[in-house]
């Protein structure tokens, strides 16, 4: 039986869809994960009924840890190759959906669980200082590719992003609200209240009005990548399968296990 890694419930009296991410230990973004997740959104987007989208967590303190480490390291180039076009997959269906999108953080949130998150319309996160959200792709020793950081600039501007991604910042809620990355901080108990509150704002708005203007504001970066997606499928297969990028990996998920012990 095929494991399902989101939960998601359709309210058809407002047109609004939460979907839950649950994928425990942390809601690392698998291949299988992100199939299923980018498969999750074009059925929504098909949804003539599904105005728009509240993404979070079931699991407890992590809304995602990001893209899963074990997808990218010791596989094949073809394996790697099938990972890269799934998270890409999953950021088009993501960034470039014309449904209203929000973000309740319910917990932690490095690198690719902060790209979700950024790539929704607006980003409430939970006030609990030992959560973090943030692109720490260099403390692993990779690179945050060009959509990533663009997404990154659209979100918090161009020199917000050079200091934050070049030193891999982790912010706790409040320096991510004053950086930008989110719009609003509540309490855990409030989250999902809050949320459908703002979306309640965000639905007022005429959809074609709203989406056209959205999709003005995004057009360029997804453009951007749809032009050369093979190209940068190809240049992550040879980045990531590096003896040098491996290497870093492996440390960084030996840091991550004696961290634990
Ligand atoms: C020139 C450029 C060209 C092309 C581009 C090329 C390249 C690359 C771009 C790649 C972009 C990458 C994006 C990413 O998302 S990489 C992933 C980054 N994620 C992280 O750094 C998060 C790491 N995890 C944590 O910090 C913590 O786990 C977390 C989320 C805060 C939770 O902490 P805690 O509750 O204490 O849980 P544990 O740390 O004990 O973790 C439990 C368990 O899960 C395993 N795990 C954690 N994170 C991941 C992960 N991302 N992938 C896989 N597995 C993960 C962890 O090892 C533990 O496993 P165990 O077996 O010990 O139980």
């Amino acid at each position: 039986q095929r494991r399902m890694f989101t939960n998601v419930e359709m309210d058809n009296s407002t047109g609004v869809a939460v979907i839950k991410m649950n994928s425990p230990p942390v809601n690392s973004l698998s291949l299988e994960f992100l199939t299923e997740f980018a498969i999750n959104m074009e059925k929504l987007e098909m949804d003539r009924g599904c105005r728009g989208v509240i993404l979070t967590s079931s699991v407890p303190r992590i809304f995602s840890a990001g893209l899963d480490i074990t997808e990218m390291y010791g596989k094949t180039p073809e394996h790697c190759g099938a990972f890269w076009r799934a998270v890409q997959e999953m950021w088009l269906k993501l960034y470039g959906s014309s449904m209203i999108t929000i973000a309740a953080i319910n917990g932690s949130s490095p690198a690719g669980g902060c790209l979700m998150a950024i790539s929704c319309d607006y980003r409430i996160m939970t006030d609990y200082p030992k959560y973090s959200i943030g692109l720490n792709e260099t403390k692993l020793g990779i690179v945050a590719p060009f959509w990533f950081k663009d997404t990154m600039i659209n979100c918090i501007g161009n020199r917000a992003t050079e200091h934050s991604l070049q030193l891999g910042l982790q912010y706790n809620p409040p320096e991510a609200l004053k950086v930008g990355l989110v719009d609003q901080l509540e309490t855990e108990d409030k989250l999902m209240t809050t949320a459908s509150s703002v979306m309640s704002q965000w639905l007022a708005i005429p959809d074609h009005a709203r989406q056209i203007t959205k999709s003005m504001m995004r057009k360029p970066i997804i453009d951007q990548l749809l032009r050369q997606r093979e190209a940068d499928v190809q240049n992550f297969v040879k980045f990531i399968t590096k003896d040098s990028i491996q290497k870093s990996l492996q440390m960084y998920m030996e840091m991550l296990k004696q961290k634990k012990g």
